[in-house]
């Protein structure tokens, strides 16, 4: 696959598939940091030794057959336009951080787009598996495979005493962080959030935004991952990040159902005042897009809204970001064109969806 075609389709293929609980978590992911042996942290490294892990990997791994994700291909930031490289990030499939400061940065891609390897980031290598809905067991055991892989070719850093070295100590061990994607409105609007958060970071647990560290909680989705890499095995840390969110999701579907028994007015007049702010508006800022988004897709999980299909919110979220604004428009734009284009986007998306049902 060429970078073209990484960046011309907004939906990931991996996307489509609806995983387990994907009316609440809509992803799960693992990633894990390594570091070569006897080569500095990217931080300290010559860009020589950068370019030469980035060679090496592209000899032995780019367009190689992985035989659970498929071909393979390496692509080189530096080839790479800004925009390009911001569609990648709104995609997830790269960091901020990979994206402007990295040198010799680049990323394995697979096909699917639910593997994804950087090279040169914060650690020379950061492995990221990313799957559908509730499946953080399966996402671990493809980053493990995609590990044993990589350590083919690649002598990773490893202490007998303090497992994978890693340039941030926060990652040290297991080198592991577990994640879902969780759409969480209804605990935010029965004013419950406020008392979970909390509680699962007293649990050792992290709550970020949806593009991740320093990122805000938009659209009602909260990204939790483990805080500890250290002192447990990669089950254990998996396993107790599971109990946590299948609680809730427990706890969500249970505020999902109260409020179609005590406010089912209120609530079917939230998600189609949405629904028309979304088909109708002439410009829209993101937050507000996110915000309305979020809004349909309860109702599409609670059977208010039926024509619509439930993917969405996970489409729209990310189509609607600039960079993917500004590679659709092929040209940059300000932020009021930006506005308006996205508001054209959505009522396009959801006329055609509406079409397509009746
Ligand atoms: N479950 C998930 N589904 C989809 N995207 C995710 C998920 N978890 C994290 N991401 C995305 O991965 C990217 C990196 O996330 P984040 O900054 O939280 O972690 P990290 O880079 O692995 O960790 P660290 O802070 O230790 O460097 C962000 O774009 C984030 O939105």
């Amino acid at each position: 696959m060429s970078l073209q075609q990484f960046i011309s389709q907004a939906i990931s293929p991996w996307m489509k598939k609806e995983g387990p609980n994907s009316d609440i978590v809509l992803s799960s992911r693992v990633r894990l940091a390594r570091n070569i042996q006897n080569v500095p942290f990217p931080m300290l490294a010559a860009t020589e030794e950068l370019s030469a892990l980035s060679d090496k990997i592209n000899t032995h791994y780019s367009r190689q057959s992985h035989h659970r994700f498929g071909t393979i291909e390496l692509l080189k930031t530096e080839d790479m336009k800004q925009n390009e490289k911001r569609v990648l990030v709104e995609k997830h499939l790269i960091s901020p951080a990979l994206s402007d400061e990295s040198r010799a940065g680049a990323v394995l891609l697979s096909e699917d787009e639910s593997l994804s390897v950087m090279i040169n980031e914060e650690d020379h290598i950061r492995i990221q598996c990313l799957l559908s809905g509730f499946q953080l067991t399966e996402a671990l055991k493809l980053a493990n495979e995609v590990d044993d892989w990589l350590e083919d070719k690649l002598d990773f850093a490893f202490d007998e005493k303090r497992g994978y070295l890693t340039s941030c100590p926060t990652n040290v061990g297991t080198g592991l962080r577990a994640s879902v994607m969780m759409h969480l409105p209804a605990l935010v609007i029965t004013r419950q959030m406020n008392r979970i958060l909390p509680a699962v970071n007293q649990l050792g647990l992290v709550v970020r935004g949806i593009y991740g560290e320093g990122s805000e909680a938009q659209g009602n989705l909260f990204q939790i991952s483990n805080q500890i890499t250290l002192g447990k095995t990669e089950e254990d840390i998996v396993q107790d990040l599971q109990s946590v969110v299948l609680q809730l999701i427990q706890q969500e579907r249970a505020a999902r159902k109260t409020l179609m028994e005590q406010s089912r007015i209120q609530m079917e007049d939230r998600v189609y005042r949405s629904y028309g702010v979304l088909a109708y508006s002439r410009t829209m800022e993101s937050k507000e897009a996110t915000k309305r988004l979020s809004d349909v897709r309860l109702g599409i999980d609670m059977g208010i809204i039926k024509d619509v299909s439930a993917n969405i919110l996970n489409e729209l979220m990310i189509l609607i970001q600039p960079g993917f604004l500004q590679q659709y428009a092929g040209e940059v734009l300000s932020p009021e064109q930006r506005d308006h284009r996205r508001a054209m986007l959505i009522r396009d998306r959801l006329h055609l969806e509406t079409k397509k049902n009746n």
